[in-house]
């Protein structure tokens, strides 16, 4: 045996240990199903898996396998979750667009197991998530080349039960999609929204192509395959490709890059998102005593404590004209726990004219 079938026949081995201690720790996890079913707590209990991670990662000896490790158990612990919410009839995600949009594609990926469900409105995923309808909504928050996505702010802000569960940031790559058959040379007209037509305007312009803008990229995409024509292609996602049959004729044509947007998940909140420390991002929404150096103060008691800010944003008061409340997203430090982030937020509160924790969470990344 040489040296590769010897170390498969090992994995192997472990393989099927493996296999019977999933199943061992699966049928302890449908426990816990029955224990949340009868009692309506929440899947995800962010301090115990805290524990769980730091208890076990010290088990591994060998400290290069040690965040390896951290990152199997912390995927064991998400499927758990997923089999958890299936189970307990709380698996629905909501998202606004249709199949392929962007935020369907991030919704896919944070919750490769959910049921979907799709929504014409921003407003609409949160009426969803307010009357639970769905248990999660996935939206985008902020693009790093168009900014804000204010109106999701602002749902946020006149939504005191909806807390932010997860934050998760999505590259956003361009394609250029066509029927089977077509080519780079068949391509007379390309079609998709705006944005997508301009960041690959310099693409576009090499090759000669017409364009004609369309209300979203999945759409697009969707008039393609229905055309059926190998001189019209769209430009859109992989994934949209694989939801339509399309072929990728070149992929990643937008220049931009660096082209990203945040999404965030939101949860109807069973109880105030819970605060661990080193690791999470806390998301503060608050409002500030029209008196000098008061939104100073507030910042001085964030940096103070050594939490950093990582961003600021500033938005009028709905239905109050001139008045403005703030987001702020914080970095725990490391070493932090729970207790000194309450502190902090106690500090706050006598600072602040209004305090509200909006979520406590890790900041996913939706690239495996
Ligand atoms: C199993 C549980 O549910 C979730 C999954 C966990 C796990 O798989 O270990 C841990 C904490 C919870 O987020 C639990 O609450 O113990």
């Amino acid at each position: 045996m040489d040296l590769l079938q010897q170390a498969r026949a090992e994995i192997d081995t472990v393989d099927a240990e493996m296999a019977a201690l999933f199943e061992r720790r699966m049928r302890a996890v449908a426990d816990v199903v029955r224990y949340k079913a009868e009692t309506g707590k929440p899947v995800f209990d962010a301090a115990r898996e805290a524990a769980v991670l730091d208890k076990n990662t010290a088990r591994i000896t060998d400290e290069a396998l040690r965040p390896y490790y951290r990152a199997f158990l912390s995927d064991a612990m998400s499927i758990s979750r997923a089999y958890q919410r299936a189970r307990l009839g709380r698996d629905t995600a909501a998202y606004q667009g249709v199949p392929g949009a962007w935020s369907h594609i991030a919704l896919r990926r944070l919750f490769p197991f959910a049921r979907e469900t799709a929504c014409t409105t921003w407003g609409e995923v949160f009426d969803a998530v307010q009357n639970g309808d769905a248990q999660f909504g996935v939206l985008p928050f902020e693009n790093s080349n168009a900014g804000d996505v204010s109106t999701v702010l602002d749902l946020l802000y006149t939504h005191p039960d909806i807390i932010i569960a997860r934050m998760c940031d999505l590259p956003i790559r361009q394609d250029l999609l066509g029927v089977p058959g077509a080519t780079l040379e068949t391509v007379r007209t390309v079609i998709s929204h705006p944005q997508a037509l301009a960041q690959s305007s310099v693409f576009v312009q090499q090759h000669g192509f017409k364009t004609s803008t369309w209300g979203n990229t999945a759409d697009a995409a969707r008039h393609v395959a229905e055309l059926n024509d190998p001189s019209v292609a769209a430009i859109a996602s992989a994934e949209t490709a694989g939801l339509y049959g399309l072929q990728i004729l070149s992929a990643g044509i937008n220049a931009d890059g660096d082209n990203t947007t945040r999404f965030i998940v939101i949860e109807r909140a069973a109880a105030a998102p819970a605060m661990t420390g080193e690791g999470q991002r806390l998301a503060l929404l608050f409002t500030a005593r029209h008196k000098p150096g008061q939104l100073a103060a507030a910042l001085d008691q964030i940096g103070a404590r050594g939490f950093n800010m990582e961003c600021i944003k500033s938005r009028p008061l709905p239905h109050v004209p001139f008045e403005y409340y703030f987001y702020v997203q914080i970095v725990c430090p490391a070493g932090s726990t729970g207790a000194g982030c309450q502190t902090l937020l106690d500090t706050l509160t006598s600072v602040c004219s209004t305090l509200r924790l909006l979520g406590a969470f890790t900041l996913d990344s939706t690239e495996k």
